[in-house]
């Protein structure tokens, strides 16, 4: 179980945490949905390790075994799709880089750079390297809005890989059909981010 207590954050006098809390169970995947603008990256930046609070406290949750998937999908621009997998698996299972791109449902872009993908093939790439990356082994998985672009059925299917991790999911959402399948959904106004 994750515990996020009393994290409080402000960019100058602008607050954008305040005194917010939420727990996250060891498996599952938890959502936040809120307006642009109301505080979700900052919250993910922070357990993350990106950002420090001001004041709060972080139990069960290790920064430095996260991975985060960033709203922009930072993929390497010179590598191919599959490379772009490869890259994050250890030598001795690089060979897995394929059933990941078969999942983003992109076996036949393996051999595409990034540039040559549209805006949801690309997304669904980054989705599927951070979720790789997780399936290593990780303390939690924070995604920013991994759905942008990504349409419904593609989505529902993604979600549901990401449902099966063995680690606590924590995404940031607009609405969709993926909302419906987290485990617990929280909506927010903001900001700043209260406690739950
Ligand atoms: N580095 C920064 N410096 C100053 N203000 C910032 C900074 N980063 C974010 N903000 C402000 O903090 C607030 C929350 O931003 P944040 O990116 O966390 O929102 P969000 O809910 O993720 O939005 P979106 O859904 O549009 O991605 C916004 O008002 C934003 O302008």
């Amino acid at each position: 179980m994750i515990q996020i207590e009393g994290l409080s954050l402000a960019y100058g006098d602008k607050r954008v945490l305040e005194d917010f809390s939420l727990s996250l169970p060891d498996r599952g995947v938890t959502a936040l949905s809120g307006p642009s603008g109301c505080g979700k990256t900052t919250l993910l930046r922070v357990l993350a390790g990106l950002q420090r609070p001001d004041a709060g406290c972080l139990t069960g949750l290790d920064p430095a075994r996260t991975v985060l998937l960033f709203q922009e999908n930072r993929l390497l621009p010179w590598r191919t799709a599959e490379e772009n997998i490869a890259d994050v698996l250890p030598r001795e299972r690089r060979g897995e880089a394929g059933r990941w791109l078969a999942l983003a449902e992109l076996s036949g872009e393996a051999s595409a750079r990034p540039a040559a993908l549209s805006g949801g093939m690309a997304r669904r790439l980054a989705l599927v390297r951070a979720l790789a990356l997780a399936s290593l082994g990780c303390s939690a998985l924070l995604l920013d809005e991994p759905f942008t672009g990504v349409d419904g059925p593609r989505a529902v299917r993604l979600m549901e890989a990401v449902r099966a991790l063995e680690a606590p999911v924590l995404l940031s959402a607009h609405e969709g059909d993926t909302l419906a399948l987290a485990d617990q959904i929280f909506f927010f106004q903001g900001p700043p981010l209260k406690r739950v």
